[in-house]
């Protein structure tokens, strides 16, 4: 549970000290020549510190847009974002915030090892420090059989484990995950979650999940619902 039901408190500290990001306002309007379309309108929140959050909402209702804000792809169209404790929009990823995307996003021409330790030989750790935490990370995550496999080799199920280890591999202090278990059967997706869960344990890394599971939103600790664009924090 949050320390501090941060929707209404004031920003004293030490609430200052354990904010990892927070949206103020924020609003994101998609243009597509002269279509537009209102994703996400005035959105206010804030996540802290070891922070367990469900995401969730119908379809098309603006959670990936939230979380691809929160992560800093892109600058909203209105209001303000900032990372108090994790710099600039454009240091964020990989060092400070993991993010799993809802469609497959390994690399196709580089195995399973070799899309994990890519984020640390991007940040400049050594080829054998990136490939010694990728395996211990395939190890948590449940996957180092497929280390060598090649991205087409693996079904949507075992992609999505790898993008998992993908993102924890660098440690990150906040992870954004747009629908991780979609793909994963019940069990799998247990596993999966434990496996996150424990590698996270006493990190105080935040955790950030999109879905539409009710077995993933029951294993988080608060629960953030968004209609039509509209966020509610409860
Ligand atoms: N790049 C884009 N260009 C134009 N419209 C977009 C774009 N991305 C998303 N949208 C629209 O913004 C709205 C919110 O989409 P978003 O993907 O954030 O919803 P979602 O809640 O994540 O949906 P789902 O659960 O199906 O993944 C939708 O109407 C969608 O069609």
């Amino acid at each position: 549970m949050s320390l501090i039901n941060l929707k209404s408190a004031p920003l004293h500290e030490p609430v200052r000290d354990l904010v990892l990001v927070e949206a103020d306002h924020v609003g994101c309007t998609y243009s597509n020549g002269a279509a537009l379309t209102v994703a996400l309108q005035s959105a206010t929140c804030r996540v802290l510190v070891n922070d367990r959050i469900a995401l969730v909402g119908p379809s098309g209702s603006g959670k990936s847009t939230l979380l691809q804000l929160l992560g800093g792809f892109e600058p909203p169209t209105s209001g303000c974002i900032a990372w108090p404790l994790l710099g600039a929009r454009e240091q964020l990823r990989p060092r400070h915030i993991g993010f799993i995307f809802q469609m497959p996003s390994l690399l196709p021409p580089l195995s399973v090892i070799e899309n994990v330790e890519l984020p640390l030989l991007l940040l400049g750790e050594s080829t054998d420090l990136a490939r010694q935490s990728a395996k211990i990370e395939l190890e948590r995550i449940g996957i180092s059989h497929l280390a060598d496999k090649l991205p087409e080799e693996l079904s949507g199920g075992q992609a999505q484990r790898a993008a998992v280890a993908r993102s924890m591999v660098g440690k990150p202090r906040l992870i954004l995950a747009d629908e991780p278990t979609g793909q994963l059967d019940h069990r799998t997706a247990r596993d999966m979650l434990d496996a996150m869960f424990a590698a996270l344990h006493g990190t105080g890394t935040a955790l950030v999940i999109a879905t539409h599971d009710p077995a993933v939103v029951e294993r988080l600790e608060q629960e953030w619902t968004i209609r039509n664009g509209y966020l509610e924090v409860l």
